[in-house]
């Protein structure tokens, strides 16, 4: 790959499937080196794109270049030069971790001499090396998915796409995977491409671009994202929450909401504004809390809605959808 290209290089690309379109028209470059978190609510369209620059899926229009190659035109190019580590385990539980490697390692046709010491190296980077000899069916969650993540880097790919690296572990064994991800570009010098709908996570990435209904309604860092929004979360906790929101919005002009238990708004500048509310709001106040705003804050503002809510509609959706189906 020359040193110019990007890693990822994304122009109009679109998938439908029949009259759904998974994907509208997307366009993005990620360049190499990069952690590039890909973000948004389930059926948002993310899974469908990955699995076009990994090759599994034929794009219906558009371009996509991989590690320098055509996903279309020279797919064994791409495939020869990217690791995946997809939602769905793929690990064969009856092998131990190191019979796992070495399968993989045939199939991706490492060089016989540079196989063993490949995967020590990977087995040690993801902290499996002690227990490369016991079956994979006695590792833990977390174990299994640093295990695929050795795997999927096995054959030294210049970009490693992770769908969903972290769903379905629990805080601290996510937090940890991303230790790994973080070590890992810093050791092996790869982009990363990977897909999540938790918004803590994507806060790691160097960049983010959120997806909403086969769309990408945004693009940034996570800094400028946030930057971006620029209004403050303020929180307020009185004893008559209806009361304090009519004063905030007949002194102030303010829209709050009551949520968890304490009335919300936004403001610009809000550590400036807290001496004003405590003077003017002319109602008693318990606690005020300021906090910059967040992903979850940007994602609201491009889409409308939180990514929570954003899920709980696709769920509702997806649940009707099947009753229509039987
Ligand atoms: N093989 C398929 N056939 C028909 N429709 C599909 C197919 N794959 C995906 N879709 C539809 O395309 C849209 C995007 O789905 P996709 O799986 O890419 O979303 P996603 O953002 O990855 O969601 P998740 O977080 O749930 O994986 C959804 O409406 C989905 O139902």
């Amino acid at each position: 790959m020359p040193e110019d290209e990007p890693a990822i290089a994304v122009a109009g690309l679109e998938k439908r499937f029949g009259d759904v379109p998974a994907v509208k028209g997307i366009n993005l470059t990620v360049a190499p080196g990069e952690i590039f978190g890909f973000l948004g609510p389930n059926g948002a369209g993310k899974s469908t794109t990955i699995n076009m620059l990994c090759t599994l899926l034929r794009p219906s229009a558009g371009t996509a270049r991989v590690a320098g190659h055509d996903v279309v035109r020279e797919r064994d190019d791409v495939r020869r030069n990217i690791g995946l580590v997809f939602q769905d385990p793929t690990l064969d539980g009856y092998l131990s971790g190191e019979q796992n490697l070495r399968f993989h390692a045939e199939l991706y046709g490492v060089p016989r001499s540079a196989v063993a010491p490949r995967m020590r190296q990977v087995l040690e980077m993801v902290g499996l090396w002690e227990r490369r000899s016991d079956k994979v069916l006695t590792y833990s969650g977390g174990m299994k998915r640093r295990l695929e993540i050795a795997r999927g880097l096995l054959h030294s790919p210049r970009v490693l796409f992770l769908d969903e690296p972290t769903v379905g572990l629990d805080p601290q064994t996510r937090s940890s995977i991303w230790d790994y991800i973080r070590e890992l570009r810093a050791a092996e010098e790869i982009t990363i491409f990977l897909t999540t709908h938790y918004m803590d996570e994507a806060e790691s990435a160097d960049r983010i671009a959120i997806m909403d209904s086969g769309t990408i309604v945004a693009l940034d860092t996570p800094e400028a994202l946030k930057a971006g929004v620029g209004e403050d979360r303020v929180q307020l906790r009185t004893d008559d929450d209806e009361a304090a929101i009519v004063a905030l919005r007949e002194r102030f002009g303010l829209e709050a909401v009551v949520r968890e238990g304490a009335v919300n708004f936004a403001v610009p500048g809000g550590e400036q504004f807290v001496p004003r509310l405590f003077a003017e709001l002319g109602r008693p106040i318990r606690s005020v809390s300021v906090s910059r705003p967040s992903l979850d804050d940007v994602f609201m503002s491009y889409t409308g809605r939180t990514i929570r809510d954003a899920e709980g509609s696709a769920n509702a959706w997806m649940r009707m959808a099947s009753r229509g189906r039987t």
